[in-house]
């Protein structure tokens, strides 16, 4: 189990450049296996979920170079289908949760797609309904193994439809598409989740050939094809990262600026940092953060009554954001209430945060009220395992901040998401130390 050493207690400066987007990087790297032909990625994150899922192509066959350190070539032109019924494939695919959607290209077009439960983080029921109620709708067999935890489906030739789905699943919404750009006739997917990384993967679709109209909206229209070709592709920064360092700039009051955000596609995420006080400046494409030496207050309602930052599918706030806010909060002069209404139990993670000082009440596993401290007294140095992605982010932020020594354990958790994490926040001042 890795671990961080972090000395906090002192203040940042300079830019740090987010890297590419993990969540889209796992869309568009399975969609390679809709072609025969080439496509070069660029921006890709050197993170372990990604990296994980490369090797994973490798062994289906999927032909891989890699031209520098952020861009690939990908040729599916001999896929090996019988890794996908070997005890590998079990191991590898529960390795993360972006693997799920292998399952829509292989099943379009090769008429079958496998996978074990896939991994990622635990942070409560993280069920596959919508992705294979679409697949269904799509024509497909589906089939599942109770003991094995194993799940399949297979179709001859897919055809088109109309569906609602249950739910605005990201990589349920990324699989159904996948699925029916190569399906027959017409599919409708209504209520379809439109994250950037989503709007991405269809762009990039089209590029191949693919016919999908509605992009940006929950009603994407496509028509299928016979067969897509090769393009080139470049990943959005992550989102994620970007609202992660905004707030570690107003936490350790320091003055950042973070490169390149592609403003356009960070939605709500700015906006909400400013709920809680933090000055987010617009600077060309880059965001700005001033050192904020006297705190940030938490802003009110307009009837007065206390903040709630709650998380909705997009274009509402994004729920991986919500442990960096609430952490942030715990400085900020005033009170809020986060409710993660997405995830079960992605809040539990605030009773280190309470051992640290930080005042807050978990008043069920959604909701949590956070009263800021205003800086009047800061977090205490302590030890802790990060439990998920986000909630160790989260924690490695409380300790930068925290007077005194802490340590992270768990840190594959971090190092799933976040590339080099360590190394950039030391080029900024940061005191982190990875000990094995
Ligand atoms: C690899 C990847 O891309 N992971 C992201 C993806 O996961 P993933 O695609 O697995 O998440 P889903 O969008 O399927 O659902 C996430 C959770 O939200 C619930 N739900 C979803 C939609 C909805 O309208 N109502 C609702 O309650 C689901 O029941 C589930 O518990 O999207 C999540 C939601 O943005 C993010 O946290 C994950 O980082
Ligand atoms: C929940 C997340 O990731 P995953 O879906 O890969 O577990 C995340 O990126 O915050």
């Amino acid at each position: 189990m890795g671990t961080f050493k972090i000395e906090g207690g002192h203040q940042l400066k300079g830019s740090i450049q987010p890297q590419g987007a993990k969540n889209e990087a796992l869309q568009i790297l399975c969609a390679v296996l809709l072609t025969p032909e080439k496509v070069t990625i660029n921006n890709i994150p050197d993170i372990v979920d990604v990296n994980k899922l490369i090797k994973l192509l490798e062994k289906l066959g999927v032909k891989i170079e890699k031209l520098s350190k952020s861009t690939y070539t990908f040729q599916a032109d001999e896929v090996n289908l019988t890794y996908l019924e070997s005890e590998q494939f079990k191991i590898d695919g529960r390795g993360l949760r972006g693997s799920i959607m292998i399952v829509g290209p292989l099943l379009a077009r090769f008429g079958k797609g496998y996978i074990p439960k896939p991994g990622g983080d635990k942070i409560g029921r993280r069920r596959l309904d919508t992705h294979f109620e679409g697949l269904i709708k799509l024509g497909a067999k589906f089939g599942y193994s109770k003991e094995e935890q194993f799940y399949g489906v297979e179709a001859k030739r897919l055809k088109g439809t109309y569906m609602l789905l249950e739910e605005a699943s990201v990589t349920g919404t990324a699989n159904i598409v996948m699925a029916a750009v190569l399906a027959e006739g017409q599919t409708t997917i209504y209520n379809a989740a439109c994250e950037p990384y989503l709007q991405q993967l269809c762009k990039m679709l089209n590029r191949m050939g693919a016919k999908i109209s509605g992009v940006g909206s929950n009603m994407l229209i496509i028509d299928g094809v016979d067969s897509l070709g090769g393009t080139e592709h470049t990943m959005l920064p992550d989102m994620i990262e970007i609202g992660s360092w905004i707030g570690l700039a107003a936490m350790t009051k320091s003055e950042l600026t973070i490169t390149n955000v592609s403003w356009n596609d960070l939605g709500l995420i700015p906006e909400t940092f400013r709920k809680l006080g933090i000055t987010v400046e617009k600077q060309g494409d880059d965001i700005h953060i001033p050192a904020h030496t006297n705190g940030y207050e938490i802003q009110s309602f307009i009837d007065g009554s206390i903040l709630t930052i709650a998380d909705a599918p997009w274009p509402g706030f994004t729920p991986d954001l919500l442990s960096i806010v609430l952490v942030v909060a715990t400085q900020a002069r005033g009170s809020v209430l986060i409710h993660q209404k997405m995830f079960e139990s992605r809040l539990f993670f605030v009773d280190k945060l309470i051992d640290m000082g930080a005042k807050i009440i978990l008043c069920d596993p959604h909701r949590a009220t956070v009263i800021g401290h205003d800086f009047k007294s800061t977090l205490k140095a302590t030890t802790m395992t990060s439990p998920d992605i986000r909630a160790g982010v989260s924690l490695l932020i409380a300790a930068l901040s925290a007077k005194g020594t802490s340590t992270i354990m768990n840190i594959e958790q971090i190092d799933r998401g976040y590339e080099n994490i360590d190394e950039r926040l030391r080029a900024i001042g940061a005191k982190i130390e990875r000990l094995d």
